[in-house]
């Protein structure tokens, strides 16, 4: 049996750049990622992705603001939990990144963005999420540092791929 777990993950965008951020320590340590985390109990994915933005940059983002782009599935040969990623982006949001315990926050303009100290299915996902496009990824890891196989589907609307996938 597979089992699941929840996590957020969220870029926040300009017209010209997209704020990263090194990770400082656990899972993804030394990669830029956007900002995000487990989902803890009692609290929903849109609260548990503002929390973890505040907790890593201390930048806030309010809910309506907060804009569903996408669904990523990982998995690991011989592990079996899902790693299910809730993935948004926002235009609009107040304070400014500052480096915490966790994250070292840095914009980076559309055409420098640091594929190669990333996850390697970023490079995979990421051409969807900039151009707006809804999507659902799934990608089967041996290790870290290989992807076995993977699919990127274009969906119509996060809202339509949620209710089916309840
Ligand atoms: C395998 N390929 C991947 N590609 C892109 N992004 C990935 C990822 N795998 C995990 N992610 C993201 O990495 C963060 C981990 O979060 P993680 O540090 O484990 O959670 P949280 O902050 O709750 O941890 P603490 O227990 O507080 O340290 C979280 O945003 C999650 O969406």
């Amino acid at each position: 049996m597979l089992l699941k777990k929840l996590y957020t993950l969220v870029f926040l965008r300009t017209d010209t750049a997209i704020l990263l951020g090194l990770k400082k320590r656990g899972f993804g340590c030394n990669k830029w990622n956007g900002f995000g985390g487990k989902i803890e109990p009692k609290e929903t994915v849109i609260e548990a992705a503002l929390r973890e933005l505040y907790e890593e940059c201390c930048v806030t983002v309010k809910p309506e603001n907060l804009q569903s782009i996408g669904q990523l599935e990982f998995t690991f040969e011989g592990d079996p939990m899902m790693m299910d990623v809730r993935v948004f982006s926002a235009t609009v949001f107040e304070g400014t990144p500052i480096e915490t315990e966790e994250m070292n926050p840095k914009w980076f303009p559309y055409d420098q963005i640091p594929f190669k100290d990333m996850w390697l299915d970023d490079a995979l996902w990421f051409p969807y999420m900039l151009k707006g496009q809804p999507f659902y990824g799934k990608f089967h890891y041996q290790g870290f540092d290989k992807i076995l196989h993977y699919s990127v589907e274009e969906l119509d609307s996060m809202e339509q791929f949620y209710l089916k996938h309840k």
